[in-house]
């Protein structure tokens, strides 16, 4: 059977003048005649319309009842439209929506398109009705209402496979192309913040538009190459983790000393999945029912931040007495950096009126408890500079499945921080920079702090050569430290020495100790 916009001239025409000759008797029937014959007239109507017409009309409204909110099958259903059917709509509008990255493409008003669905044809109409605007009872003028609402077609022979099958398809392809075009977000919970009883969420955002990427990032090519594919498969595993019975999320631990990009991986992370970011503030939330309600404020495709967990609940009970002794342990770590000493961090301070009453437990249940299930597709990803201190049920596989430890930068890393920095690849200095950072410890972080011009005239020469002295003054200071280390030793030995010596015997091992320690001296002086 033909569609209604593909039938002959012929019957359009004899239909028209079915249609209008019944319009006008219908008119008067309106009236002249009681309202009870009135209503029985327009219930059977239908029915005998019915009879000779074999589409069925779905109509999807924009906005439902209050028209407070805009209805999601209605957005559902244009973001699907916008993507599948711009090629046969001939009328499409260009719109900048709320809450998408780039402009969004629409059928326009009255313009028909058709789509297929396994074989089965359907029409889809955007039509418009206004209603017009007026005086209320108070004088108030309120203006003309606008009132979009898509119609769907289709014969009714197909009435199941569309009803279920097909709107289902539209649904969720739609969300599916809402989420890609998304500005994504950038959420935290403002520490101390009192909210107020109007305000719906818990959570402040902004847009998300960090830059780093896997590709930018100096990170080992093998190591890389593991975490995107753990990453992609992850994205892709909803029917995996529905099968096994598992939720849809996965725990990631990044842990290294401070400046080895794991801020910078978590970026990337969600610009490679195209996920939103909720950035916690655990020391700002008052207690673990606070606690609950954030996350089940977290809406799926989104990774769930806490940085530097270890300066953020007291998880062994000692948070407080650290300080110095860990401060002791962090420079031993990061001695071979040069700017790493700004970034130790104290434990943080609790914002929640001093007393943020978060516990591990409380912790573990927002991690892989009840309630983590809700949403789907999220990922939890905990940092720290001192992975130790941890608590092992914090970190066991099953609440952070994946440890991925970053450490000091490589040839490898540097040579991608040259091409992001220089745009070099290849370079005469490469083998020299190659031997100084087999023996140096640089964080990718100074690394590419030193490849940066340092005034508008350095070319990519200069910045090399800029480099490659810094890596120069990082080996000295590494061999002083070193020797300064030996001698100490050394000085304790020589005073066991000299009662062996006195007492008549001698010491190989201190002998060793100061040739070693002369050898040391010599570089140490060479690199000055
Ligand atoms: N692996 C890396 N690849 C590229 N750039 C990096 C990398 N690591 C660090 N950087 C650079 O160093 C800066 C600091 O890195 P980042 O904040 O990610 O370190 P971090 O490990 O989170 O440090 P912290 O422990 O202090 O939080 C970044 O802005 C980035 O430019
Ligand atoms: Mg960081």
């Amino acid at each position: 059977m033909l569609p209604p916009t593909m039938m002959s001239q012929q019957m359009w025409a004899t239909m028209g003048s079915t249609l209008a000759s019944f319009m006008f008797i219908w008119a008067i029937i309106r009236q002249y005649c009681p309202y009870e014959l009135r209503h029985f007239l327009e219930r059977y109507s239908h029915r005998v319309t019915g009879y000779f017409y074999p589409y069925i009309e779905i109509s999807i409204h924009e906005f439902t009842g209050d028209r407070l909110k805009r209805s999601e099958a209605y957005s559902s259903v244009e973001a699907y439209l916008s993507s599948n059917t711009s090629k046969s709509a001939k009328r499409l509008k260009a719109e900048m929506v709320k809450d998408s990255s780039n402009l969004v493409l629409s059928m326009d008003e009255y313009e028909r398109a058709t789509d297929d669905f396994r074989g089965t044809k359907v029409w889809w109409v955007l039509f418009k009705s206004v209603s017009p605007g007026g005086r209320s009872m108070s004088m108030a003028y309120y203006p003309d209402q606008e009132k979009r609402f898509y119609k769907l077609t289709f014969h009714k022979k197909y009435r199941d496979i569309i009803t279920v099958d097909y709107l289902n398809h539209v649904v969720n392809e739609g969300k599916e192309i809402r989420v890609r075009n998304r500005q994504r977000k950038l959420y935290t919970n403002s520490p101390g913040y009192k909210w107020p009883s109007y305000k719906q969420t818990m959570w402040s955002h902004i847009v998300f538009e960090h830059p780093a990427t896997f590709e930018t990032m100096a990170l080992d090519p093998e190591k890389k190459k593991e975490i995107i594919e753990d990453l992609v498969t992850f994205s892709k595993s909803k029917d995996f983790y529905a099968r096994i019975g598992k939720a849809w999320k996965r725990g990631y631990l990044l842990y290294g000393p401070p400046g080895t990009g794991k801020s910078t991986m978590i970026a990337a992370m969600a610009n490679l999945l195209a996920y939103d970011i909720y950035d916690l503030e655990l020391t700002a939330v008052k207690d673990n029912t606070e606690l609950r309600k954030l996350l089940i404020e977290t809406t799926s495709k989104s990774i769930i931040v806490i940085e530097d967990i270890d300066c953020s609940l007291d998880l062994t009970g000692q948070m407080k007495k650290r300080g110095a002794a860990e401060k002791g342990f962090l420079e031993e770590e990061v001695k071979g950096g040069g700017a790493w000493k700004e970034r130790i961090k104290e434990p943080k301070e609790e914002v929640y009126g001093g007393s943020s009453k978060v516990t591990l437990s409380g912790l573990l249940n927002f991690i892989d408890g009840l309630w983590s299930a809700c949403g789907g597709e999220r990922l939890v990803v905990f940092t720290t500079n001192y992975v130790e201190k941890l608590d092992p049920a914090l970190i066991r596989r099953g609440r952070m499945d994946k440890h991925i430890a970053l450490s000091y930068c490589t040839f490898d890393g540097f040579r991608v921080l040259a091409k992001n920095y220089l745009r070099i690849e290849r370079h005469e200095t490469f083998d020299e920079i190659e031997k100084l950072m087999g023996v140096t410890k640089m964080t990718p972080a100074d690394v590419a702090e030193n490849l940066m011009p340092k005034s508008p005239n350095d070319d990519p020469e200069k910045c090399l050569s800029n480099f490659i002295q810094a890596l120069e003054e990082v080996k000295g200071e590494a061999a002083k430290k070193k020797y300064e280390e030996i001698k100490e030793i050394d000085t304790s030995k020589e005073e066991e020495v000299a009662v062996e010596e006195e007492e008549g015997g001698g010491n190989k091992e201190v002998e060793g100790k100061r040739d070693l320690v002369a050898n040391i001296i010599r570089a140490a002086r060479a690199s000055e």
